[in-house]
């Protein structure tokens, strides 16, 4: 197998010749209100690792922080930089779109469209617009993690016709299928059984120790944990206390 190779994120001059870049520095705020309740996200982290796990009790602000970092959530104050690109800065008025950030995303659901294909769903990462889903359907890049995660005999299936491993790998392939410079994981694992969990996690592995590819992982699962947290961040309460 041959992906095309991210870029490597790490020591990266920093923009200005300040000297080198961590791969990430992030540090922002976010006052979040509705139904008479207020959340806090206050979240601040350097790291130059290539696998970092965010992890946490519920509602400690992991998906906010991701969706952030995602460029899903705009943060009230702060800054997102990876690898000496800066995605987000409040001061400067610096917002990229979560397109230009090229990252991939997998989401806790996979988020898959019921009504496409696995070659479509695939593809759809690739789309400019919402119109004419099937119009990549040759591209080349599809093929490749079709072929990559054994789903080729599946290409014409719909999700529902898939098991949970197959869904999972149609959801990872949409989010690698546009060569992103890192993977943001949430809770890549609860949708599965624990059989297919522990498969699944070393699946992963293999993969992103052959295409050297930094993630980000949200989890409270401590096998994840323990598995992927190269370097580990516990948040509570909208908080990263180490
Ligand atoms: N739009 C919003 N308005 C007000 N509060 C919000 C909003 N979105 C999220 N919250 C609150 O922010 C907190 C953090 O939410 P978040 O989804 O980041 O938690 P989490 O750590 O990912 O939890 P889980 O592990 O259960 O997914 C929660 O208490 C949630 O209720």
């Amino acid at each position: 197998m041959n992906p095309a190779r991210p870029p490597e994120g790490a020591r990266i001059e920093a923009a200005g010749g300040e000297g080198l870049a961590v791969r990430w520095d992030v540090a922002i705020r976010k006052r979040l209100s509705g139904g008479g309740r207020q959340f806090e996200l206050n979240v601040a982290f350097q790291s130059d690792a290539q696998r970092v796990v965010l992890y946490g009790p519920s509602g400690a602000g992991k998906s906010l922080t991701l969706q952030a970092i995602a460029g899903l959530l705009k943060p009230d104050h702060g800054h997102i930089r990876f690898g000496g690109q800066t995605w987000f800065d409040a001061a400067a008025g610096v917002n990229q779109p979560a397109r230009s950030r090229r990252l991939g995303y997998l989401f806790q659901d996979y988020a898959l469209f019921p009504h496409l294909t696995v070659q479509q769903n695939i593809g759809f990462g690739l789309q400019r617009g919402w119109l004419n889903p099937g119009a990549r359907r040759g591209s080349e890049a599809v093929q490749h993690w079709l072929q990559a995660f054994e789903l080729g005999e599946m290409a014409g299936q719909r999700p529902h016709q898939l098991s949970g491993g197959q869904r999972q790998r149609v959801a990872l392939a949409r989010a690698l299928v546009n060569q992103p410079q890192v993977l943001l994981l949430d809770e890549p694992f609860s949708a599965l059984d624990p059989a297919l969990r522990g498969r699944m996690r070393d699946e992963l592995q293999a993969l992103l120790d052959r295409i050297k590819l930094p993630m980000l992982m949200i989890t409270h699962d401590p096998e994840d944990l323990a598995r992927f947290g190269e370097h580990r961040l516990l948040i509570s309460s909208g908080t990263i206390s180490r």
